[in-house]
């Protein structure tokens, strides 16, 4: 569980939110009090009485760490502090100061049902130290719960790689913004569920968490068209293009077009047919005024006709969401062919095919505003962590969507999802992050074992809720 709408910042970027606090005169010192406060409220909220174990390290995670055992001692909580050695010079080491009760050695402690893990946070730089990482886990392992100050010990901040963080942390109390580590790769799964704690940090990033979008519902001047029309080009296999127009259509396009040399069977009477049977009568159609965003990829295929529609749909200056096939066949050159595109295009890739169509180090976040950039195409990166990109370097991330969507065909919904919100919402990562959070709501209505046709029942509940 992630905040929804809530600004992510590296390490880095919160160093340098905090150095700004300090420069409007709020002192270190002060900022830890917060941060331990935050942090004792919710060790008391879900300590409900048993006894705790607080684990200090050596900064100011660990500083955040005797703040909160003083305060919860203060309150009458059975509290046991032990700590990996002397905290760092500084407001750690005052707040150790001002701790009252006997800090023994982390190696000598004994496992209790609370376990409050204020070990490392942004500061994590290298792997958990192997013995250390055994005592912990066997703590985390031996507790009825476990909240982690900041990020899980052994989490990159900025990546969510695993420096061996334990499984088993119910809670990770994020403090003034969510971090990478909370969103992507191991951090995901490991967090648990993640509260944010303001602690008077403003973090101005441009990158948040993916948020329940704002739907309006149609005027009474509202008709068809000026809900705007999609084209979803039929190819090879033209179930994947069903699904994607329905998902359209569901998703709130007042008009979708299934344009294909088969069209006719399959799907509701409310979409409607266009045979088209060669990248001519491909350009005919799309040359159609009323066509306010094209689909093309699901179900395409990757033969010599499905390259000769990729550039037919290339060649006209409408909004373009490009997935599965389509994203096959631009390979390693989707900046070349995407350079001349005079109209706003989105790539929806999954990690598989991301990772073929573009090199790049670094965290998930970074490879997509790379490959954003280099495109000019806001890129739906899937996956169980969601990250949205736009060549302006604004980022979306959503964490923590259903396992279940890993079936055939959710792509495709997804796809046609994003062109309805793109003729209603306009462009960049506004309508991919409205389409992203619908997928996964529907998903969530849909429950254990849905499969992509299921996925299209519960869009209307999931629009329902954005209304
Ligand atoms: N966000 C906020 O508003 C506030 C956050 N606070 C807390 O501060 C931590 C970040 O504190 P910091 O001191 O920068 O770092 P850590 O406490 O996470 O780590 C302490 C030092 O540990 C060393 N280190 C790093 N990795 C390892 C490792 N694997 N094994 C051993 N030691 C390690 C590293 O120092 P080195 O010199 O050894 O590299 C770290 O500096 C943040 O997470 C919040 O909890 C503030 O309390 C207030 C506001
Ligand atoms: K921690």
């Amino acid at each position: 569980m992630i905040p929804s709408g809530a600004p992510i910042a590296t390490a880095a970027q919160m160093r340098a939110a905090e150095e700004a606090v300090f420069a409007s005169g709020v002192s270190q010192d002060e900022l830890m009090e917060r941060a331990g406060a935050a942090v004792a409220r919710e060790v008391a909220r879900f300590a409900v009485g048993r006894p705790i174990l607080i684990l200090a390290g050596p900064g100011n995670n660990g500083g955040d760490a005797y703040v909160a055992a003083r305060l919860l001692h203060a309150e009458g909580h059975d509290v046991i502090l032990v700590a990996t050695g002397a905290p760092a010079p500084g407001a750690a080491e005052r707040m150790q100061a001002l701790w009252q009760g006997p800090t023994s050695s982390l190696y000598a402690a004994r496992p209790r049902p609370v376990l409050v893990d204020g070990l490392f946070g942004t500061g994590m730089t290298r792997p958990l130290d192997r013995g250390l990482a055994a005592v912990f886990a066997d703590l985390v392992k031996q507790a009825e719960f476990v909240l982690s100050i900041d990020l899980p010990s052994g989490i990159d901040t900025d990546s969510g790689a695993d420096l061996g963080a334990p499984r088993g942390i119910d809670v990770t109390l994020a403090l003034g913004a969510l971090k990478p580590g909370h969103l992507l790769d191991c951090g995901l799964e490991r967090c648990g569920r993640v509260l944010l704690a303001d602690i008077g940090i403003p973090v101005e990033t441009g990158r948040r968490s993916v948020a329940r979008p704002q739907i309006e519902t149609p005027g009474v001047h509202s008709h068809k068209y000026s809900r705007g029309l999609v084209a979803v080009i039929e190819g090879a296999m033209p179930g994947a293009a069903r699904l994607a127009a329905q998902a359209a259509m569901a998703g709130g396009a007042g008009y979708v077009v299934l344009a294909g040399d088969r069209p006719w069977s399959g799907g509701p009477d409310a979409l409607v047919r266009r045979e088209v049977r060669s990248a001519e009568d491909l350009t005919e159609f799309l040359g159609w005024d009323r066509i306010d965003a094209v689909v093309l990829g699901p179900g395409l295929g990757r033969d010599r006709r499905a390259e000769a529609y990729l550039r037919a749909a290339f060649a006209v200056p409408k909004p373009l969401v490009l997935d599965g096939d389509a994203l096959t066949l631009l390979g390693g050159d989707a900046a070349a062919w995407l350079e001349t595109r005079a109209a706003p295009t989105w790539l929806t890739p999954h990690s598989g095919e991301f990772d073929r169509m573009f090199a790049g180090q670094g965290s998930k976040i970074e490879t997509t505003l790379a490959a954003a950039a280099a495109t000019r195409a806001t890129i739906v990166h899937k996956g169980a962590d969601t990250v949205i990109a736009s060549p302006k370097g604004a980022v979306r991330v959503l964490a923590g969507a259903s396992p279940w969507l890993s079936t055939a065909g959710t792509g495709d919904v997804l796809a046609g999802l994003l062109a309805a919100q793109v003729v209603q919402e306009g462009k960049g990562v506004a309508p991919a992050e409205a389409a992203v959070w619908l997928h996964a709501r529907a998903a969530q209505l849909a429950g254990p074992a849905l499969i992509a046709d299921a996925l299209l029942m519960h869009i209307p509940q999931a629009v329902s809720e954005c209304l």
